[in-house]
Order: C-alpha cells, then structure tokens, then sequence
C-alpha cells in the first residue's frame, strides 16, 4: 500500500508556536533554572527547538519508554526502557513530549517522576489528541490541538520513518 502524506501543520507554524512556547517557558521561570527530560525518541526535534528558545538557564536529560509496536496503535502496555542519568531532587522539571494520545505513557512517567521529588513538575507538549485521552493527563504547555488522525513529522514517525520531515503531516495508506 502507498504512503500519502498530508500537511498538517506547516514549518513556518511549528516554529513559531516553538518560539511562543519558548518566550512564556522563560517568563514564568524567569531567575531560576529549567531541567529539561526529553522522552526519546519523538521529542528530540522539539526539545531541541524548544531548549533553544528557553533563555533561563536549562539542563536536559533523557528518558525513553514504549508502548507503540511497529504500526499506528498503541499495545496499552508502557514499559520503561531507558531511565534518566540525573536525580530529580529539588530541580524545577518540565517533561518534553512531541504528542499525548491516550495519556498511558505520560500518566505512567509522571507518575515515577513526582516519586523523585523535584520542586515542581510540568508537562510540555508539542502535539495533544485530546479526543483520544483514556487517561487523564493535565498539560500545562501545548503546541497545538489535533483532531484523531495519524501523524507524522517532526520527530513522529512511522515504522521509524518520517521522524525528519520539518512539518506535521497526516498519514494515510493508498491501494
Ligand atoms: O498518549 P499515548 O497514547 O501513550 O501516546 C503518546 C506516546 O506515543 C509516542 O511515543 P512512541 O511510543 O511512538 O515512541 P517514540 O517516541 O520512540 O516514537 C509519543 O512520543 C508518546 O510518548
Ligand atoms: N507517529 C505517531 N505516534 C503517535 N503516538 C501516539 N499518537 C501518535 C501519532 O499520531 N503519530
């Protein structure tokens, strides 16, 4: 089956939105330090992005957990598969995700991370499919609000594909 893939959201908005996110991040933190976990794999575009656009000292580590097998759905089951190098004791967090779907994998991470007793805890993410939520997740920062499509792009990926496209496109398959 062919891949089609549709825009979204264009370049020139994402980074935008980046930069908008960016600007308030560094206000509301504004004299104190921001220590960033970005959720491999999907997040590492707009982490990145993001980060640079924070003008508040920043700090990043990295945590990856899966749930979505090869394909478009995810197995419900999140497992943890690679753990911060840093504790959080004390530090101001903000937790980078490029999209919320059903909310398992970010109900489960906040979950473990609040145990480690940061000063405070934020979520921050790039893409929300709120109609999708079987689990509540309360976001403090979102890019954009999406409808129930599969999307690709800016570190999505399909298969392990797409994660470099500079914009968010909807996958579709064709005969
Ligand atoms: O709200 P949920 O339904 O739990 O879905 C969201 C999760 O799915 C994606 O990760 P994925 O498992 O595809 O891994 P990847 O970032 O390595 O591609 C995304 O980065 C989130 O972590
Ligand atoms: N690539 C991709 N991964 C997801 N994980 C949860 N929802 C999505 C989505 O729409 N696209």
């Amino acid at each position: 089956m062919a891949e089609n893939i549709r825009v979204l959201i264009e370049e020139e908005k994402v980074d935008k939105r980046i930069e908008e996110l960016g600007k308030k991040i560094s206000e509301e933190y504004a004299g104190k330090e921001v220590h960033l976990i970005c959720i491999l794999k999907g997040s590492i575009f707009f982490t990145c992005e993001l980060a640079k656009r924070i003008t508040v000292p920043v700090t990043i580590d990295f945590m990856s957990c899966s749930s979505y097998g090869a394909g478009t759905r995810s197995s419900g089951v999140v497992k943890l598969v690679k753990d911060l190098d840093e504790p959080l004791e004390g530090k101001n967090v903000i937790v980078i995700e490029d999209i919320i779907d059903s909310g398992r994998t970010l109900s489960y991470l906040l979950e473990i991370l609040s145990a480690r007793k940061p000063a405070s805890l934020k979520l921050c993410t790039l893409l929300d499919k709120p109609d999708r939520r079987v689990m509540p997740v309360h976001v403090d920062y979102t890019g954009f609000e999406i409808p129930d499509e599969f999307v690709v792009g800016y570190g999505l990926d399909y298969d392990q594909r797409y994660r470099n496209l500079p914009y968010i496109g909807v996958l579709s398959f064709a005969e």
